[in-house]
């Protein structure tokens, strides 16, 4: 199983680096792969597991955060209406998204950085996410609300983009809104 001491942390260049698609169908190495990154995020939210084990809160892990530089993605949360999210996506790709944006009141955080960040990190509100899931299947995503914030934080992870790159530097708590470009 992953814990901790399989987690990358900031520094690391393979968190920087654009990570490679996975070859389709998947193979077998890469579907184990995206299944311990699920388990790790299953085991991180059962309190005696994530006790036992030292592991921090996860609802989200991309593939480079445990040393691999490929396209996988896993994520584990519930929606507003408590709707369960479980998926490890290959290739996930956002194929559109609203304008407007969004964002954690809090900030957001990261199982890669071992320090707070504190500042807004917009996000698209809605997006539609495009991925390949265990079976081979390709799946579309129409995501709101935490999941669409999850799935953003993850796929930014895979072309090296950490949360605090995405925090306004001269007003972190600036409300983000959508910048309607000028014609
Ligand atoms: C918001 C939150 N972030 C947690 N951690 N950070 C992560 O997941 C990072 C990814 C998230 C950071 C912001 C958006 C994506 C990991 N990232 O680095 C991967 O790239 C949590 F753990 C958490 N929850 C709420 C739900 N709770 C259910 C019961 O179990 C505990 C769990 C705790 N909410
Ligand atoms: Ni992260």
């Amino acid at each position: 199983m992953l814990t901790m001491k399989d987690i990358v942390r900031e520094g690391h260049p393979i968190l920087r680096e654009k990570a490679q698609d996975v070859e389709l169908p998947p193979q077998q190495e890469d579907i184990e792969t995206a299944k311990k990154m699920l388990e790790f995020l299953k085991n991180s939210q059962d309190p005696e597991i994530a006790q036992k084990y030292k592991l921090r809160p996860g609802i989200g892990l991309a593939c480079p955060q445990i040393g691999i530089s490929k396209r996988i993605i896993a994520v584990h949360t519930t929606d507003e209406q408590g709707e369960l999210f479980s998926y490890a996506l290959f290739n996930p790709k956002i194929v559109s998204h609203s304008v407007k944006v969004t964002y954690l009141e809090g900030g957001e955080g990261c199982l890669s950085v071992d320090r707070d960040v504190p500042g807004l990190v917009p996000r698209y509100a809605k997006t539609t996410v495009k991925g390949t899931t265990i079976d081979g299947e390709q799946i579309e995503l129409k995501l709101k609300g935490m999941p669409a914030i999850v799935f953003q934080h993850e796929i930014d992870h895979l072309d090296g983009i950490m949360f605090y790159d995405r925090i306004n530097k001269e007003n972190p708590f600036s409300p983000p809104t959508a910048v309607i470009l000028n014609r």
